[in-house]
């Protein structure tokens, strides 16, 4: 069973009498990638203040770790945050960097520990380099190393890849699912759909400081995979034919008049043939396919919430 370590109940914020974040409930499990997606100003950076307890909610509650935040404000140590810039000093090395963090830690035998994380995140042999001849990318691995000095249980990141080129993208990409990958839980806020969709294994959407929506990669990659979309006034009768003419296993009856077909392998005219061979009148026949964009769109649009 999957273990939960945040959890947000009826989490809210505003600012003077300005709400920002509307009552959010939200359970974030060990081990996963949890994506957070919006539109400039939808909530993404409070929301993942509050997590990391640089700000304190309006309303609701929290309970990190299955302990409640109320008890124990220390729990927020646990979270390595790279939520606002990484306050690096740019005059000194990445080494020197990370050895005054470890300082205010109050670490000891800090050395093994810094280089490990330096070569960790691709930084071993630019780690005496002073940090203002780093490039971007280098930087916001630099921020994840001192994010991760405190051995943490979750990483919150907001938008690291933001300003990235495309290779310092890829980089920021497997380094993280590395990280993931040693039972690091990790927390991203992106409005970069198609690069958060490569990493997390479930995406929030939030929209004007409302979670409209918490979907998990197999939804979300269902919901956007290409499907055949016929409509007909049969579907009982349909179903047998697909399944014993075509072995079509893999389909979706979404009301009285619309079957979707998720197969790569079926063609429009042998679906159509069939079922017109076996006596189903077919009053219409497409392929369908709905992008990650348009999906995140659909719910975050002018047309509003649309519930899934
Ligand atoms: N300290 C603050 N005081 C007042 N309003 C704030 C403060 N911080 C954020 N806001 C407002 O809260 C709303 C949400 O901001 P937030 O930064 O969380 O959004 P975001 O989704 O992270 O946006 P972006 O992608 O642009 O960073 C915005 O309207 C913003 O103006």
């Amino acid at each position: 069973m999957q273990e939960c370590i945040i959890e947000l109940n009826q989490i809210s914020k505003a600012y003077r009498s300005r709400t920002v974040l509307h009552p959010i409930d939200l359970q974030l499990y060990r081990g996963e990638i949890f994506g957070l997606i919006g539109r400039n100003g939808a909530g993404k950076s409070t929301l993942l203040k509050l997590l990391g307890g640089l700000i304190y909610p309006t309303g609701g509650s929290m309970r990190l770790f299955e302990r409640s935040t109320c008890e124990q404000r220390s729990l927020h140590e646990r979270m390595g945050l790279l939520v606002e810039n990484p306050g690096l000093y740019t005059q000194l090395s990445g080494f020197d960097n990370m050895e005054l963090l470890a300082d205010a830690y109050g670490m000891k035998a800090r050395k093994p520990r810094i280089e490990e994380l330096l070569d960790r995140v691709g930084l071993a042999d630019s780690s005496r380099r002073k940090v203002k001849e780093y490039s971007l990318g280098m930087k916001q691995r630099l921020g994840i190393a001192l994010a991760l000095l405190g051995s943490p249980d979750v990483l919150v990141l907001d938008e690291p890849i933001n300003g990235l080129d495309p290779q310092g993208i890829v980089d920021i990409r497997h380094l993280l699912l590395e990280l993931n990958k040693t039972g690091l839980t990790i927390v991203i806020a992106s409005h970069i759909l198609e690069e958060l969709s490569k990493m997390a294994t479930r995406f929030g959407i939030l929209h004007e400081g409302r979670m409209v929506e918490i979907v998990s990669r197999d939804e979300l990659l269902q919901q956007c995979e290409q499907r055949i979309e016929i409509r007909l006034t049969e579907p009982e009768a349909a179903i047998p034919i697909l399944e014993a003419e075509l072995g079509i296993r893999r389909y979706k009856l979404l009301d009285s008049q619309l079957l979707q077909v998720y197969d790569e392998h079926a063609e429009l005219y042998q679906i159509h043939a069939a079922l017109v061979k076996g006596g189903v009148t077919v009053h219409g026949i497409a392929r369908q396919q709905v992008s990650l964009e348009q999906y995140f769109l659909e719910r975050t649009g002018s047309g509003g919430v649309r519930n899934a």
